[in-house]
């Protein structure tokens, strides 16, 4: 498998608070990569940094063989880099397909039928088509993470940033949503996962990187990591939290 992300030596530092200390990983094409770590440890600002909304003290992103670390957002989103947001950002007066239009326009850059053709289609893989007419201010919560999903792949991502997409489902909810990630995964997008309900993650994810004041302390299988004492801890602690 070809490498699709690669962070060297990331660091970010907000006054004393270091969000990223020396981060260097790579993810590879198709992988499913889980993050874990308690709360403030930096893992939104990864995913800030990988999109590009935080530019970082020193270090450097690659995406696909490209040095993206000067590159804005937006052209980040173009080469496609997609995420989902940890509460959902809906535009709530417009409709679900008027949504999705939005990211298959401004951000793939489509327009008319074949703009309209993805958002279809994702919608269909999303379960969303029955709700596109509906505004998505009145959807449940679990639809909510559907549309945060669907305007992520609308945008046609390669690499899918996934932050905390579980929190606050029932468990029937998580299930249902565990098994569309699964095909999204299964379809060929990377995916990187940031979640604290940790049984959602590791039905998912292959890999696992624990983050702690800015620093990966662990990186592998998930379960050698899941057993390791230190991860333990944060584990339970999330556990508790959750
Ligand atoms: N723009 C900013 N300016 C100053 N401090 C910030 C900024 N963004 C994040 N921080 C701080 O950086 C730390 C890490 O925040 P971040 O949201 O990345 O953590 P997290 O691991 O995603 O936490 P959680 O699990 O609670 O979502 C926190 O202490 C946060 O207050």
């Amino acid at each position: 498998m070809t490498t699709i992300l690669k962070l060297q030596n990331l660091r970010k530092a907000f006054g004393a608070v270091t969000v990223a200390d020396d981060q260097s990983y790579e993810v590879r094409r198709g992988e499913a990569l889980g993050v874990l770590g308690p709360n403030g440890a930096g893992k939104t600002s990864m995913f800030n940094l990988i999109t590009g909304t935080l530019k970082p003290n020193s270090g450097r992103i690659e995406f696909a063989g490209k040095d993206i670390t000067g590159w804005s957002a937006a052209r980040r989103s173009h080469a496609g880099i997609a995420r989902s947001f940890q509460v959902p950002q809906p535009f709530s007066g417009m409709t679900v397909f008027e949504n999705a239009m939005i990211a298959a326009t401004q951000s793939a850059g489509l327009n008319g039928q074949k703009a309209e053709d993805l958002c279809i289609r994702v919608l269909d893989q999303t379960e969303l088509i029955a709700k596109a007419n509906v505004p998505a201010g009145s959807l449940t919560l679990l639809e909510r993470k559907r549309l945060e999903l669907t305007r992520a792949l609308c945008t046609e991502p390669e690499l899918l940033l996934l932050d905390e997409i579980a929190g606050g489902l029932t468990e029937a909810e998580c299930q249902s949503l565990i098994n569309t990630i699964k095909e999204i995964h299964s379809s060929g997008t990377t995916i990187i996962w940031i979640e604290h309900v940790v049984h959602a993650l590791l039905s998912v994810v292959d890999r696992l990187i624990v983050v702690d004041f800015g620093k990966l302390i662990a990186d592998g299988k998930p379960k050698p990591i899941m057993n390791s004492p230190q991860v333990k801890e944060i584990y339970l602690g999330i556990e508790a939290d959750a």
